[in-house]
């Protein structure tokens, strides 16, 4: 299988706090990754570190063969305009603890916006599209109402739709079902289950044990910056060899 994201050494500072210890990732097409870890591990870093909404301090970042952030020109690395930067960027869809929807736009607003402005698509094949994953997601319903009119559990679908749009190569996912009321948890793992089922590429980090376990192809588990475990759900979540994974897995499995 053809390697979807690689990431090699991956630093991350935040003054003199080393958040990421030099992290390396692989992760094929189709696969399903859960990333696990107590508060403050480095998870959701890890994740805006592999699509550049933090800037790693040290590492590379490849997404599909091309390297996240620079172009090579004439032997060397330069960094890439921002321009350039938000174009690789929409390769891989972000979904946020926090929805991050548009307030001021309806539904079927906040799902064209980005094939639009980013992809350039006329506003009928935007439009066609979009109702096609509101569909998918089980909001078609819902398209000509505001964010604020939405459960939190609808938002998270919207926001799901919203970063499908983009016909992402990969989806990551950081916490998305953490800010929902309980009740609300099932309905946007069903929409992710569909999606893992479907073959979409993922990386979660998450708290839902449960949804590693089933869903999951590989499961990580972060502690301190650092990757401690790593394999398929049945052998980490189980029977991990690091005794910090251990510690952190019986209390959140307890
Ligand atoms: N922008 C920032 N500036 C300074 N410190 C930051 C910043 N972002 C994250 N940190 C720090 O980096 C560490 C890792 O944070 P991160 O959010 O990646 O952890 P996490 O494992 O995702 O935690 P949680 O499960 O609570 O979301 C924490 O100590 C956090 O305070």
């Amino acid at each position: 299988m053809s390697l979807a994201v690689k990431a090699v050494g991956i630093r991350k500072c935040f003054g003199s706090h080393e958040v990421l210890k030099g992290l390396d990732l692989e992760v094929t097409h189709g696969e399903v990754l859960c990333i696990l870890g107590p508060s403050g591990s480095g998870k959701s870093t890890f994740l805006r570190c592999i699509n550049h909404l933090e800037t790693p301090n040290g590492g590379y970042v490849w997404v599909d063969g091309a390297i996240m952030g620079y172009a090579l020109s004439r032997g060397a690395l330069q960094e890439l305009p921002v321009k350039q930067l938000r174009a690789q960027q929409s390769q891989l869809g972000m979904v946020f603890q926090h929805f991050n929807l548009f307030a001021h736009r309806t539904v079927l607003g906040n799902v064209i916006e980005g094939p639009m402005v980013v992809r350039g698509l006329s506003r009928a094949k935007a439009e066609a599209r979009a109702m096609d994953l509101l569909e998918q997601v089980g909001m078609a319903a819902k398209a000509a109402s505001y964010p604020s009119q939405l459960s939190g559990g609808q938002k998270q679908r919207v926001a799901i739709a919203r970063a499908l749009a983009m016909e992402p190569r990969v989806m990551l996912f950081d916490e998305p079902t953490s800010a929902l009321d309980p009740e609300l948890v099932g309905e946007v793992l069903e929409v992710m289950r569909a999606l893992a089922r479907g073959g979409t590429t993922m990386i979660v980090v998450t708290h839902e044990i449960r949804f590693a376990r089933e869903v999951a192809d590989r499961v990580v588990v972060m502690i301190d910056g650092e990757i401690r475990e790593m394999g398929a759900p049945g052998a980490v979540l189980s029977n991990p060899a690091d005794p910090r994974v251990r510690s952190f897995l019986s209390r959140v499995l307890a």
